[in-house]
């Protein structure tokens, strides 16, 4: 029983190693975390709903989960395939495409929420 609490918490201590590794060593990662830091302060300044919240939080893990896959899969990618082959560049597309996609629907729900308060604002 303990044995198994122990391992439980050390997995968290190799997930924690993990983020750290992600901000640590992945511009996007960086850029993605800037983001975040400036959609909340942004969202506080403009008060927005418990939805829009919700909206905002959801896509911002999305993004930052999807971030660490794809580091995932490129270090795997580079390990197996260190030397050029179709399926690995194939592999990192794909990952990378999946990031894309996330961060699209990002700037989507951010337009969504912020352009009409700013139609608001520029109306008078
Ligand atoms: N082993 C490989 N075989 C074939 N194509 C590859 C290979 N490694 C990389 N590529 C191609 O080069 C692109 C960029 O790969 P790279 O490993 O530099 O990733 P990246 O997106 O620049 O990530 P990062 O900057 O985080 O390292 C891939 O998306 C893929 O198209």
């Amino acid at each position: 029983m303990f044995q198994a609490i122990w391992k439980f918490i050390c997995g968290f201590g190799y997930a924690f190693r993990g983020i750290w590794i992600l901000i640590r060593s992945q511009r996007n990662a960086q850029v993605h975390c800037l983001a975040v830091v400036v959609v909340a302060s942004s969202g506080w300044l403009l008060k927005i709903s418990a939805n829009e919240w919700l909206a905002v939080i959801l896509i911002s893990v999305v993004v930052l989960a999807l971030e660490a896959v794809n580091t995932a899969i490129e270090s795997v990618v580079d390990l197996v395939s260190p030397s050029y082959h179709p399926l690995a560049g194939r592999a990192k597309d794909l990952a990378a495409g999946a990031v894309l996609i996330a961060a699209i629907g990002a700037l989507l729900i951010a337009a969504i929420i912020v352009w009409p308060r700013l139609a608001h604002v520029i109306a008078g």
